[in-house]
């Protein structure tokens, strides 16, 4: 495992750890072509942007990390092996900035577990017949798994500026197994959609590549009544860029077609789903012009469709009545009143207003489309009846960190969840250690990293009642009449106290405008523009709308906005997008606190995608900013291998008379009991070190994964 010129392939392995020490390694290891280097149990993966050799996964099964070289697999197999053994959740969490490589890194942890669990179909069942059936539906699973990721991808991942197939949405993947270890099921949760994506991005960016993928297929165009030429489409000619050398989207189209098809979709489905996409792409052509003339005349028409017969062929692509369609984008119902006296009244939209209802239709059809998508997978992932899951493997594979020139909503609620991970980092590897050590009396110098706590009470607030970013924009969404400037001047007021804003409303910046704000994030320094925060966030869609759609004809239309007729009867205030998101996020952090945490951490190893080439300026960062030499740090001044008294006792009580087969007193009494029937001291709290000569401490540090420093089978 360890070869000269290779440099350690586990940080914890190295005498001193400095940031020059951590980079050195990590270059020397990069120049060499290997990605991977362990912080303990933790892997650091470098993106190389080029195929890099891929070892054997039968090398890695039934290894411990430590024993074979740092690998996905290998972290793979630990988290699958602690499943079977512990019989509980386990998750990995793959966090890094966009296009450091999460995305491929969960593919491949997916894989490998694929592979070492098919292998435990009916292990414990006799009969060969069910063993056989067994085998059959964990292929169907494994199968289904593996074939989901293509389909989420095509509807979720686009190109940007950064990434050729960066997720445009957060991705946390259950994969449910049984008690013997064979996957059963599987279940997909989904977070904040980037739909704005669908009617505007940045230059040289695309949309969703499924567009793409349906255009590239001419038979499937003209069978839709439309032309394949992705330039006539507005949606798409808005960013100008079509084609990309690394995207195949005729290759991909037919790899989604066969997925879609293991997904247990069929043709009129499929059609159903591109009359859909279709549509959309026919909504950006529908122009509206604003009629001075009649709006002089008669004050309530001051808008008209400039091409009719553009809506005429959206209307038919969704199985809806043209003339409604077309009242519903350039008229409004507002409600007034209330009680007795409440009543609707319909306003006029001019061309403006009329433009947003139309974006505003496209990128909720394409938000529920995509909705549909997960859910039809998360159906088809279901367990079998009679099939139960005993443990869960999550995967969180959720959009990085992002700066870009323009940043949005859509970035400030993507960055915040990118906040919340590296805390509960944060939390997990470098502050609950320590006060671990603290609390258990061992000798411990405390180790200094950068707490992002106060980040995440400006952009959440510390308590239900404190000031925050969220709140105020809440406050401001529902007041109503707020420009984009009092919005910042609020946040300004509301937020001086805090180290973490700046806006020029409070002086600290005269580079920025009055619509724009700065939160100085763990990763950097970002600069929102806040001009559409309070639409984004207002998220709504106007029951006109909602109307049109439920008088589709299709069943598909029907489905996407079945839920909105209650929201639309609701008396209840809409929740905004920030505060479900939040929600969200929350729910997220509390079901990985539920697992035992695995983590991949990725790095970006250059901006210009360009293979094996380490930008040492870009990388510091990252490794400044994921806190990797604190980890490496804390994980080396304390115990690679620690369990619960619980486990522990659980695992190994039948090792000594006196604890087996029952144990009536503490699970630490037990723990300490096991231990000295064993010859082992355990760890002196004042020295801090166990020997590790001993045989039965050998046996013990095999069987529980132990990678002390120190113990000379973590050396060996
Ligand atoms: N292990 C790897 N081997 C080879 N190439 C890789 C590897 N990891 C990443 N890449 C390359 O980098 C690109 C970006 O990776 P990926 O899509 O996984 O990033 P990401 O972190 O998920 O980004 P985003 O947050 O934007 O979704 C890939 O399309 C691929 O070209």
């Amino acid at each position: 495992m360890f070869r000269a010129g290779e440099g350690m392939y586990d940080m914890t392995l190295m005498d001193e750890v400095t940031e020059d020490t951590f980079m050195e390694n990590l270059k020397t290891r990069f120049s060499k072509g290997i990605i991977y280097t362990n912080i303990g149990e933790q892997i650091v993966s470098v993106n190389p942007f080029q195929s890099v050799a891929e070892p054997e996964m039968a090398d890695f099964v039934n290894q411990f990390q430590y024993e074979v070289q740092p690998h996905i697999y290998a972290l793979a197999d630990d988290t699958y092996r602690a499943l079977l053994s512990e019989k509980s959740d386990q998750c990995v969490i793959i966090t890094g900035e966009s296009g450091a490589g999460k995305t491929v890194s969960s593919k491949i942890f997916m894989k490998y577990v694929a592979y070492v669990s098919s292998s435990r179909v009916g292990a414990s069942m006799a009969d060969a017949a069910a063993s056989s059936a067994a085998a059959a539906e964990t292929e169907r699973i494994k199968n289904r798994l593996l074939e989901s990721n293509p389909v989420l991808e095509a509807f979720g991942n686009a190109k940007t500026l950064r990434n050729d197939n960066s997720s445009r949405f957060g991705k946390y993947m259950e994969l449910q197994f049984n008690f013997a270890g064979a996957p059963v099921g599987g279940r997909i949760s989904q977070y904040l959609l980037e739909k704005s994506r669908v009617v505007t991005r940045a230059e040289g960016e695309r949309s969703f590549h499924v567009f793409y993928q349906m255009l590239s297929q001419p038979i499937l165009m003209s069978q839709l009544g439309l032309t394949p030429d992705p330039a006539a489409y507005k949606y798409l000619a808005i960013s100008g860029c079509y084609e990309v050398s690394s995207i195949r989207d005729v290759e991909d189209f037919l790899e989604v077609q066969q997925a879609v098809k293991v997904l247990g979709w069929n043709d009129d489905d499929l059609e159903e789903v591109f009359k859909v996409l279709g549509a959309i792409l026919l909504l950006g052509n529908v122009e509206f012009v604003d009629d001075a003339d009649k709006s002089a005349e008669h004050k309530t028409e001051c808008v008209s469709v400039a091409n009719q017969e553009v809506v005429l062929q959206v209307a038919d692509l969704l199985a809806v009545d043209a003339d409604f369609l077309m009242g519903s984008l350039m008229s409004r119902s507002i409600s007034t009143g209330v009680g007795r006296r409440a009543s609707q009244i319909t306003v006029q939209l001019d061309g403006a207003g009329a433009a947003d209802t139309r974006d505003a239709l496209a990128k909720f059809l394409y938000s529920r489309l995509f909705d549909w998508v997960v859910a039809r997978i998360n159906s088809e992932l279901e367990p079998a009846r009679g099939a139960y899951s005993e443990a869960v493997i999550g995967i969180l594979d959720i959009y990085g960190f992002e700066i870009f020139e323009d940043n949005s909503f859509e970035q400030f609620c993507i960055n915040y969840c990118n906040e919340k991970l590296q805390q509960y980092f944060i939390l997990n590897v470098l502050q609950s250690e320590q006060e671990e050590y603290a609390r258990e009396g061992i000798t411990w110098t405390p180790i200094d990293y950068f707490d992002n706590s106060p980040i995440i009470s400006l952009i959440e607030g510390a308590s239900a009642r404190s000031a925050s970013i969220i709140a105020l924009l809440d406050e401001a969404c529902l007041v109503g009449n707020t420009t984009t400037g009092q919005l910042v001047e609020k946040f300004a007021n509301g937020l001086s106290s805090s180290a973490h804003f700046e806006a020029a409303a409070n002086g600290a910046d005269r580079s920025l405008t009055a619509e724009q704000f700065r939160i100085k994030h763990y990763a950097g320094d970002v600069v929102y523009s806040a001009e559409l925060f309070q639409d984004k966030n207002r998220d709504a869609l106007y029951p006109d709308l909602v109307n049109t759609m439920h008088t589709s004809s299709s069943a598909l239309v029907q489905e996407l906005f079945k839920g909105d007729k209650a929201l639309a009867q609701s008396k209840r205030r809409p929740v905004t997008a920030a505060t479900q998101f939040k929600k969200a996020v929350c729910e997220l952090i509390a079901t990985l606190q539920a697992c035992s945490p695995h983590y991949i951490r990725c790095i970006k190893s250059n901006d210009a995608k360009r293979g094996l080439h380490l930008d040492e300026e870009r990388v510091r960062h990252q490794v400044v900013y994921l806190n990797l030499v604190e980890a490496v740090r804390v994980r080396k001044a304390g115990f690679c291998n620690r369990q619960h008294y619980t486990r522990f006792m659980w695992r190994y009580k039948m090792l000594t008379d006196a604890t087996w087969p029952i144990w009536r007193g503490s699970d630490r009494d037990g723990v300490e009991t096991i231990l000295n029937g064993l010859g082992w001291r355990g760890p002196s709290t004042s020295s801090g070190r166990p020997s590790c000569s001993s045989r039965t401490h050998r046996r013990l540090c095999s069987w529980s994964g132990c990678g002390r420093s120190g113990c000379r089978l973590w050396r060996s």
